[in-house]
């Protein structure tokens, strides 16, 4: 005979209650295969959208813990609409960065004929690595724009867009009956793609040595040399950037904000001299997050520029005022 269980058990631990990440999906694309590289998203919740100011507001408004967004091409540059969703939306962290290869083939409904081919569909980002193959194999295809590298095909085949075929992460022919029309159509065959994993502000993650820091920043109005004064708070302090670009702040012709990437972290003393730097002059300032570099490559500094440095210098400043004597 089974005994009933005994009232004065222990109670059941709470289970811990699972975390949200949105990407853009839906499943199959390049967004889901960086996420599947954060060791803490494995067995929680993943929350496909249709593009990246969805999956940023999600965080925003509390409907996820996080956001994994494409930021940045080798071929195709900088991913504008992250750049600009990331300047306007108020209360977000970069917290990581990951890379993916990225190459593409060219699918189309079963049957479809290459020489066929009219309309093709295909995320901005991904149609801009397969202009040239694009343009030497159909010169007279046009483009349709899609969500995403996976909604182009999807799409395709449950007859919501009128696409003739659609460019797609190879993996597409393991979930879905298309017609491979071509492989590795992408204009350069080591592309890559970076990503970034973004949370509400939160402390950066510890430094680990190989660390970004990202940044959005405008310069003042009617100032020559503007420019010139923001690039000169990294280099006198010996900040690499690896990453510069402009975009339109949209309010009057001719405004524009600075996205940045420099080399090192917040808790750097060089860094953070710098971001002061840019304070004291730039009417905004924003600070996207200190994390570790996806490629874990340690930057180093000549002594010059060395925390202790920094400190030395400072302390030596602090004992002139104080009229501390001379060591
Ligand atoms: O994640 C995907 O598959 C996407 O469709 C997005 C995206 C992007 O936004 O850059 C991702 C990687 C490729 O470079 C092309 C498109």
């Amino acid at each position: 005979m089974t005994s009933a269980p005994s009232s004065t058990a222990a109670p059941a631990a709470p289970l811990p209650s699972r975390r949200t990440y949105s990407y853009l999906g839906p499943a199959g694309t390049f967004t889901e295969a960086a996420l599947a590289q954060v060791p803490e998203a494995r067995d929680q919740i993943w929350r496909p959208v249709r593009n990246v100011a969805e999956a940023l507001a999600d965080v925003v408004d509390g409907r996820s813990d996080a956001a994994m967004i494409a930021i940045e091409n080798s071929v195709d540059g900088g991913v504008s609409t992250a750049q600009d969703a990331l300047a306007t939306m108020p209360g977000l962290r970069i917290v990581g960065e990951y890379l993916v290869r990225v190459n593409f083939v060219l699918v189309g409904r079963p049957g479809m004929r290459l020489e066929d081919v009219r309309l093709v569909a295909a995320h901005p980002v991904a149609y801009g690595q397969c202009l040239r193959w694009l343009s030497a194999t159909l010169p007279d295809h046009a483009h349709l724009p899609a969500s995403s590298n996976v909604a182009s095909a999807v799409d395709m085949i449950e007859g919501v867009s009128d696409a003739d075929a659609a460019i797609a992460p190879p993996g597409i022919l393991e979930h879905h009956d298309l017609e491979l029309l071509a492989e590795e159509i992408g204009d350069n065959a080591n592309a890559v793609t970076r990503f970034v994993l973004v949370s509400r502000t939160v402390s950066a993650p510890p430094p680990t040595g190989a660390d970004k820091t990202s940044l959005i920043v405008e310069l003042p109005e009617e100032y020559p040399g503007a420019l010139l004064e923001l690039l000169e708070q990294f280099a006198t302090r010996g900040i690499n950037l690896s990453l510069l670009a402009s975009r339109p702040i949209g309010d009057a012709l001719g405004r524009y904000r600075f996205v940045i990437d420099a080399d090192g972290h917040i808790q750097d003393e060089r860094m953070a001299d710098a971001l002061l730097g840019l304070r004291r002059f730039s009417p905004k300032v924003i600070y996207l997050g200190s994390y570790p570099r996806a490629d874990r490559a340690i930057v180093h500094y000549p002594d010059r520029y060395s925390d202790e440095v920094f400190v030395e210098a400072r302390d030596w400043l602090r004992g002139l005022i104080s009229g501390a004597p001379e060591a």
